[in-house]
C-alpha cells in the first residue's frame, strides 16, 4: 500500500493493478467508507478523486514535510475527511463548524493545518481556531489565580473567555456580508510561557471553521466519576478540584451547542501525551527556544489530567454516535489507527 501511496508523490498515472488494490483496501474497511459516507456505487469516483487530490496537494506544498511523512495518516484521515468537510457543506448552505477534540499532542494543530490546505483545493476557505485562542488575558487570569490558587496554570474551564467564544462562532455561522470578522488570538509564550491575547485576526467569513481543542464538545459527568476517579487524581483536595471543574464545564455547553459536527481524536494509551509533549519542548529547544524541563512537562500534562481526566470525558464519547461523527485512534508515532463512526449503542 505504501508504495502506491509512494506514487502520489511521482505524479506518474497508477497502473490497473494499483486502482485495483486502492478499491480492495477501501472495501476491506467497511467502517471507514461508513464513517465518511462512501457507498459502493461512489467507491471508483471517491478513490479517483481521492488520489488526484493528494497528488495535486503533494504538488502545491512541498512547505508540509508531515504530508510526505505520513501517506498512509493522509490517505485514510486527511483526505477523505476534507472531501467529506466539502461535501457537507455544500448541502447546509452556511458555513459549517467541525469540532476537533484532542488531549495535547493528539495532532489537532497538524490536522487542522493539513486539512485546510486541501479545502483550499477544493475551493473553500477554512480557519483554525483553537479553544486556546479564547483564553482570559494574562492579567485576568492573575486575578483568577489571586481568587483560587489551585488555577496554577492556563488550561482548564474557567480560564477561557466562554462569551467571547460564543459570539464568535454565532458570527461565523451566520456572517453578515461584506463585514470583517475578529478572531481572538493568544500567544503561549508571553510572558514567560504563561501566555496573553495578542492583536486579533481580522478575515473575511471562510467557509469551514476548524474548532480545536484538549475538552471540545466533553460532557459534565456524574458526581459519583469522582467517588474513586483514575490517577493522578488522588487525594481528598484533588477530588474536590476535580468536581468544581466538572461543574465548570457546563458553561462550556453553549460553545458545543454551536458546532455541527464533532471528531475525537483518540491516542490509543492516554498517558502518551507526556512523551508527545516532551518531544515537542525537545524541537523547541532544538531550534533555540526555551521549553520546560521533565519535571515541568510532567507537571503541565497531569495538571490538566487533574482538571478533565481522559478517561472520564474523552471515554464516554467514543461510544456517542449522536454527539461524535468520527473516532481517529492515534498511534504512539502519531500514525492514525482504526478511523470509524461510534456505533449506537
Ligand atoms: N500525523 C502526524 N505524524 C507525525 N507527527 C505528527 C503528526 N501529527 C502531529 N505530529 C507531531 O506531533 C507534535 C504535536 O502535534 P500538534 O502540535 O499538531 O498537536 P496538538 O494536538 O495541536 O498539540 P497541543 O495540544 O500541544 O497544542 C508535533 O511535533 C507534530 O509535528
Ligand atoms: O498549552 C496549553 O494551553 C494546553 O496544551 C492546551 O492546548
Amino acid at each position: 500500500m505504501i508504495e502506491i501511496l509512494q506514487s502520489l508523490a511521482t505524479g506518474s498515472e497508477p497502473p490497473p493493478e494499483h486502482w485495483q488494490q486502492l478499491l480492495r483496501h477501501e472495501l476491506n474497511n467497511p467502517a471507514h467508507m461508513a464513517a465518511f459516507g462512501i457507498t459502493h456505487e461512489q467507491l471508483e469516483t471517491t478513490i479517483k478523486q481521492r488520489y488526484q487530490l493528494g497528488r495535486s496537494l503533494l504538488k502545491h506544498n512541498q512547505d508540509l514535510p508531515i504530508l510526505w511523512e505520513q501517506l498512509p495518516t493522509l490517505w485514510e484521515f486527511w483526505l477523505p475527511l476534507a472531501m467529506q468537510l466539502s461535501q457537507l457543506r455544500q448541502i447546509l448552505n452556511r458555513p459549517l463548524v467541525q469540532g476537533i477534540l484532542g488531549g495535547q499532542g493528539t495532532g489537532k494543530t497538524t490536522t487542522t493545518t493539513v486539512i485546510s490546505r486541501i479545502l483550499n483545493l477544493l475551493n473553500y476557505q477554512a480557519i483554525s481556531i483553537s479553544i486556546d485562542d479564547l483564553y482570559k488575558t494574562y492579567a485576568d487570569r492573575q486575578r483568577l489565580r489571586e481568587q483560587d490558587p489551585r488555577l496554577i496554570w492556563r488550561g482548564p474551564p474557567g480560564t477561557h473567555d466562554i462569551d467571547i467564544g460564543i459570539q464568535l462562532l454565532d458570527q461565523l455561522r451566520n456572517p453578515t456580508p461584506g463585514q470583517k470578522i475578529t478572531i481572538p488570538r493568544f500567544d503561549k509564550s508571553l510572558w514567560n510561557g504563561e501566555g496573553d491575547r495578542i492583536e486579533p485576526q481580522q478575515i473575511e467569513a471562510p467557509d469551514i471553521i476548524l474548532f480545536e481543542g484538549w475538552f471540545v464538545g466533553c460532557q459534565p459527568v456524574e458526581d459519583q466519576a469522582f467517588n474513586h476517579p483514575p490517577p493522578p487524581i488522588s487525594t481528598d483536595s484533588d477530588r474536590q478540584f476535580a468536581r468544581e471543574i466538572n461543574h465548570q464545564l457546563k458553561e462550556y455547553l453553549p460553545l458545543w451547542e454551536r458546532l455541527d459536527r464533532l471528531i475525537v481524536l483518540n491516542p490509543v494509551d492516554y498517558r502518551l501525551s507526556k512523551q508527545w509533549r516532551a518531544q515537542a519542548e525537545q524541537e523547541m529547544k532544538a531550534s533555540g527556544k526555551s521549553g520546560m524541563t521533565d519535571t515541568e512537562i510532567n507537571q503541565f500534562v497531569e495538571y490538566f489530567w487533574k482538571s478533565l481526566h481522559p478517561e472520564l470525558f474523552i471515554n464516554p464519547l467514543l461510544t456517542d454516535s449522536d454527539r461524535v461523527h468520527l473516532v481517529v485512534d492515534i498511534q504512539p508515532d502519531h500514525s492514525v489507527g482504526r478511523v470509524y463512526k461510534p456505533v449506537p449503542r
